[in-house]
């Protein structure tokens, strides 16, 4: 399978994160994708290729500008706050809850950082956009590998994207790329897109930005959102809402989830989206679903990444892999690539 590499994920490496109550090194870190690139070279599991040239007004077909605006000026903004805040990762402390506005634009700068974001788990540094922004072009040029003609791609990037929203960052996430990947198919003539977010958490960004329409089904399986991270969506009874109602479909499962019960959830979402005749699958690849993840519930082991593997091939459609979670860095790299080998042996 054709691997895009986004080679600037290395510029965004967080220093901290707000977990459990206290500032903790981040989990989110480059060497989980430098142990995925090297099991992929390792297998020969297809050629690795530089994201093509990115027009960044594609990013404004699922982001909103005023949000992308402030992402792409933030670490100015924090360093000329103060000098000082060079050394220091950006992280947001306030935010606008229930009964408090959010169309007036704050002059303050962490009053703007609370504003687009949803957690305090997910620092900005010096070079965030730059990786996110490269990983966005993972993204889209994978699409157009598709697009072009190959029965699939993966995008190979870091930060994630599947909690990132039109106007907000969190988990991890700044630029949603499996959205991205799913506009760049539509704008090519898919009539329907299927997004399958597999990643242990639920892809709340992804599930928002399609929530009000038709021409892109969500689907995802996830760690209940009563117990789990991100908490406030992901729940069974939200099934869409205007044009949108009926093409966002969750599977919330419980903490301790083995892979029979993972994989009967996975076939519910397939035969749904066989159902609404999707053309082309974007499937938001976190591994975290696995048993030894340090911050995940589930109960899948590496062996079973390649049946998830042939259970995506069976479906039958062009598919763009775009890589989320997976904090199991020892690991991480042998479970995505056996689901991207399952697949491509299938
Ligand atoms: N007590 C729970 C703390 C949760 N901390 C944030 C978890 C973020 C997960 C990110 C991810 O794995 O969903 C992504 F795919 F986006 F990377
Ligand atoms: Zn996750």
């Amino acid at each position: 399978m054709l691997t895009i590499y986004n080679d600037q994920h290395v510029l965004h490496q967080g220093k901290v994160e707000m977990f459990r109550g206290e500032l903790v090194p981040c989990f989110e870190v480059p060497a989980r994708v430098d142990h995925v690139k090297s099991e992929l070279e390792r297998r020969g599991l297809g050629s690795l290729q530089a994201p093509d040239a990115f027009d960044e007004s594609l990013l404004a077909k699922v982001h909103a500008p005023r949000y992308l605006d402030f992402i792409a000026h933030a670490w100015d903004e924090w360093v000329a706050l103060d000098p000082a805040n060079a050394t220091r990762d950006a992280l947001p402390s306030y935010w606008p809850t229930r009964g408090m506005r959010s169309d007036v634009l704050p002059k303050s700068f962490p009053a703007r950082m609370g504003l687009f974001s949803f957690d305090a788990g997910t620092p900005l540094m010096a070079g965030s956009w730059a990786a996110a922004r490269h990983g966005a072009a993972c993204a889209w040029t994978a699409a157009r590998r598709v697009i072009g003609g190959e029965r699939s791609a993966f995008a190979l990037t870091r930060p994630p994207g599947h909690h990132a929203g039109a106007d907000f960052f969190g988990g991890y996430c700044f630029l949603n790329n499996a959205a991205v990947a799913a506009q760049a198919l539509r704008d090519a003539g898919v009539e329907r897109v299927a997004v399958l977010d597999v990643d242990y958490h639920h892809g709340n960004g992804t599930q928002a930005i399609f929530y009000e329409r038709d021409d892109v089904h969500f689907a995802s399986l996830h760690g209940d959102p009563l117990t789990d991270y991100p908490y406030y969506l992901g729940h069974a009874d939200e099934r869409g809402a205007g044009r949108g109602e009926g093409f966002n479909h969750n599977l919330p499962l419980p903490r301790g989830t083995d892979f029979t019960a993972w994989r009967a959830a996975l076939k519910t979402a397939l035969a749904r989206i066989a159902e609404v005749k999707a053309g082309a699958l974007v499937v938001s690849l976190g591994v975290d679903t696995f048993e030894g993840d340090p911050i995940s519930g589930f109960k899948l082991r590496s062996d079973d990444y390649l049946r998830m593997g042939e259970d995506l091939a069976r479906a039958g459609l062009p598919t763009v892999f775009v890589f989320e979670g997976g904090y199991a860095v020892a690991e991480v790299g042998v479970n995505a690539v056996n689901v991207i080998e399952g697949f491509g042996q299938f």
